[in-house]
């Protein structure tokens, strides 16, 4: 076993199994304490929720409560695992949540015999969160399930490795293209992974000014192009009438490369067939598409980003889902929509052109970081983060109408000790 490896498990193993646990916020000493808790003193709070459920948001902790759900089926870009594997994720993610956010989060995985049993099992526990976070649940089953979800709950339903991992994907990506002296509107695009994430982030840059005629996007079976008979509703939307058939003539000249589909996938030969300044983003985890190093050597002139904390430039949904939802729940959004998404993606994409705090620098025992190739978009330990994408959020919602709360009176969050305000 590798040290790597034997270090991972550890991790999880010691000295506690897994990575969350439940913490108390009252007092629970005393038999009056006790009487207060529990009965008879919260049969109060039950018959005010049923009075007028708004009232789960005054006496229980549903309003900074997220679920994690998941079934299993697309783990990272580990694949179909089943959902029990998947829980070392969704634990994951609620870590991140809570250290990054201050929001409480239950993770929850569902053995789902088909994307209605995972719908009706999701819908009938809805009412108990604040929100609720989809995760690794495979195209093109998440389409159906996230949106039938959206219309049957009226917290926020947010799949993450959709909307998340594009937002990160854009950010990154303006401020990548700008380094590289081109602009999104003329830059040919190669997107290798045609699923949950491949199909938002590539909405998202044509949303943001990309061409849907530059963008050529390639599944298992090679080049999406209008010749297929074989394609979902989904993919068939980014059908390119093209005589390219694989990676490899796809590649020839493309300005950018976005892998969000399996290890191993993209050859220092295909690396070597891009334009000038080449943008790569190798988002699969754990194992990208293409090491760095390997990009590197090949391609000395490229603008490299991986989904991993252990190289520069960590395109990875982390930069999203915490921040997002923290705005989301504190203007008690009834869902996350567009016009708060593309207000994280400039919210995000402006915070790498500032001056980078020393407690980062330190964190990354970097002697310095600034604006450019190697530091593209911020890192997830740089708390304003918290300050500028949750405010933009919140701000975006309350424009937007979709908000039951008005602007946080407690905002700018400077840290994750302010979420509940004064
Ligand atoms: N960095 C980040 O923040 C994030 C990264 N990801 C990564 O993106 C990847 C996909 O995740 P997700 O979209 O949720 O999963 P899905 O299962 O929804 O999609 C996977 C896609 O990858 C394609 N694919 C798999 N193997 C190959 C191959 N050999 N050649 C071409 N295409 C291939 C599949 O093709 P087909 O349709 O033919 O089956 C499918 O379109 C994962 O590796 C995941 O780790 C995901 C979310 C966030
Ligand atoms: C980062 C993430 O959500 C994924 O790889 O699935
Ligand atoms: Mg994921």
């Amino acid at each position: 076993m590798t040290d790597a490896r034997q270090a991972a498990l550890d991790y999880h193993a010691n000295p506690i199994p897994g990575k969350l646990s439940v913490e108390l916020t009252k007092p629970t000493a005393t038999a009056r304490d006790l009487s207060l808790a529990y009965s008879p003193g919260v049969a109060e709070p039950v018959r005010e929720i049923a009075r007028d459920p708004e009232n789960a948001y005054r006496y229980t902790g549903k309003g900074n409560l997220v679920a994690v759900i998941s079934d299993g089926s697309a783990i990272l870009g580990l694949g179909n695992l089943g959902a029990l594997a998947s829980k070392p994720v969704m634990e994951g993610k609620g870590v991140l949540f809570k250290c990054f956010a201050g929001i409480n989060s239950v993770d929850i995985e569902v053995n789902a015999e088909s994307p209605q049993a995972f719908i009706d099992t999701v819908a009938r526990i809805a009412d108990t969160w604040g929100g609720i976070n989809l995760e690794d649940i495979k195209a093109p089953e998440c389409f159906e399930i996230e949106q039938a979800l959206i219309e049957q709950c009226n917290i926020p339903v947010f799949h993450d490795d959709q909307h998340g991992t594009a937002i990160v994907t854009a950010a990154g990506m303006l401020n990548a293209l700008d380094i590289a002296g081109k602009r999104l509107e003329d830059a040919r695009i190669v997107c290798l992974g045609a699923g949950a994430a491949a199909i938002a982030c590539m909405k998202l840059l044509v949303s943001c000014g990309a061409r849907a005629d530059n963008l050529v996007m390639l599944d298992r079976k090679g080049v999406i192009h209008t010749g297929r008979e074989d394609l979902n509703q989904y993919k068939a939307m980014f059908a390119v009438d093209t005589d390219k058939r694989t990676l490899d003539d796809a590649i020839d000249g493309a300005d950018v490369f976005i892998g969000l589909s399996g290890p191993g996938l993209m050859s220092a030969d295909h690396i070597r067939k891009m334009a000038a300044n080449p943008v790569v983003f190798a988002c699969t985890n754990p194992d990208p598409e293409i090491h760095p190093d390997v990009a590197r050597e090949a391609r000395p002139d490229v603008i490299m980003a991986t989904g991993r904390s252990d190289f520069p430039n960590q395109v990875n949904n982390v930069l999203g889902f915490p921040f997002i939802f923290r705005g989301a729940l504190d203007v008690r959004a009834t869902r996350i929509n567009e016009e708060m998404k593309v207000a994280a993606v400039h919210a995000l994409k402006d915070l790498a052109r500032e001056p980078v705090p020393q407690v980062v620098l330190d964190a990354y025992e970097m002697p310095s970081m600034s604006f450019g190739r190697e530091y593209i978009i911020p890192t997830p330990v740089d708390v304003r983060l918290l300050e500028r994408i949750t405010s933009a959020v919140a701000q975006a919602a309350v424009d937007s109408g979709v908000a039951r709360r008005p602007y946080p009176s407690h905002y700018p969050l400077k840290s994750i000790d302010d979420v509940y305000g004064d």
